[in-house]
């Protein structure tokens, strides 16, 4: 359960032990001004259960948590603004800066966990069990924090950089200069040869995973010079066509916009070189064997002979929604032929 840096919250989220069917993560999310009486302008801690019901506790229920762990209630002003509720109350996020050992301005994980009576879990692992709004708002929150957590000094003239109150920019006011949260662009690709799709799999992907073909945008590239780049350098093939699909933030490793594509290669045009730098292997697989692997849920488990049979990414993934538009389209085509 150790985040990269061990001790922040871009990693971890809490899941509720209280009810063992019901996982629940947690963040901390300052509020703005709550209609009713329970008014708040301070911060929130935010409970999202997987049925995706919300739990708030209150400003002063955060300030009595960060008391009790000697923390001191100006940590709140490193919030960020994530979103807001459909009744309009702004949603922001905190990184508790959660540590392991007693050290000093870190709030301790386990005694956390016992306090709220839950347990820290992966991040990548909660967002693929929640829904697609809540998985959105931790995916927002995680990547805005770890944002302003690499960006606390000046790239001109080294000095520290403040954050707005909304965590929109950071600004030095020695050198004047604004800095504004990135995503960098990356394109994924879902190549077809009419009949088959073509899958790839990196080494650090879990065993028996295969997904699209994906890459950085590179700097005066169009999207379409990416796609072809990526696939050419990727594969070794030669795009015939490419239709854009979706798009989508992914927090991982850090913050990129993934953008979608389908593409096809000329009939006959289908030799693969694999760029074994790049990707561990890459194989064209049949309608009849990605649809049959599109049913399953998760890694399936191993074989007698040890081997993972093929899986594909989650639906959380765009990915996983290339590949299923893919499907339902050659599905859709061989029902009219
Ligand atoms: N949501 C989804 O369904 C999927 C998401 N992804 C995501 O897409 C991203 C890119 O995929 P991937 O195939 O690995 O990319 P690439 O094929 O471009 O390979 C990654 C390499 O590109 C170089 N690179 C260039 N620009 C950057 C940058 N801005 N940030 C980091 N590395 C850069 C690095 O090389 P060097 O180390 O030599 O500097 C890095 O090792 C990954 O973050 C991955 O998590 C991928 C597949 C599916
Ligand atoms: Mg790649």
């Amino acid at each position: 359960m150790e985040g990269e840096k061990g001790n922040d919250l871009s990693k971890d989220t809490v899941s509720d032990k209280r009810q063992d069917s019901k996982p629940v993560i947690l963040i901390a999310i300052p509020a703005g001004r709550r209609n009713g009486t329970r008014s708040c302008e301070g911060l929130i801690i935010l409970h999202v259960i997987l049925s995706s019901s919300l739990f708030c506790f209150v400003f002063l229920e955060l300030e009595r948590i960060l008391a009790k762990f000697g923390q001191d209630a100006q940590k709140i002003e490193h919030s960020v603004l994530i979103g807001c509720s459909d009744q309009h109350e702004a949603w922001f996020a905190l990184d508790l800066a959660l540590g392991n050992s007693h050290s000093s301005g870190s709030l301790q994980k386990s005694e956390m966990e016992s306090e709220l009576q839950g347990a820290f879990i992966d991040l990548r692992k909660a967002l693929f069990q929640l829904n697609e709004k809540d998985a959105s708002l931790i995916s927002t929150a995680q990547a805005l924090l770890r944002w302003h957590d690499c960006h606390q000094f000046c790239g001109k003239s080294g000095q520290p950089t403040q954050k707005n109150v909304a965590g929109s920019k950071r600004v030095c006011a020695s050198s004047k200069m604004i800095y504004y949260p990135q995503m960098s662009p990356v394109v994924i690709t879902l190549v077809s040869d009419g009949t088959r799709c073509l899958l790839a799999r990196q080494s650090s992907f879990p065993k028996g995973m295969y997904s699209a073909l994906s890459g950085f945008c590179d700097v005066g590239e169009t999207v379409e010079e990416s796609v072809r780049r990526e696939v050419a350098e990727e594969v070794g093939l030669e795009l015939d066509s490419l239709q854009y699909s979706a798009s989508q933030h992914w927090s991982f490793p850090n913050s990129s916009l993934m953008i979608a594509c389908h593409a096809a290669v000329r009939p006959g045009q289908t030799e693969i070189q694999v760029n074994l730098q790049e990707l561990e292997t890459a194989e064209w697989f049949s309608l009849e064997e990605v649809a049959a692997a599109l049913k399953k849920k998760g890694p399936p488990a191993s074989q007698q002979d040890g081997a993972i049979p093929f899986w594909l990414p989650p639906k959380m993934a765009i990915a996983h929604h290339l590949i299923q538009e893919w499907v339902q389209k050659q599905s859709s085509s061989s029902n009219l032929a």
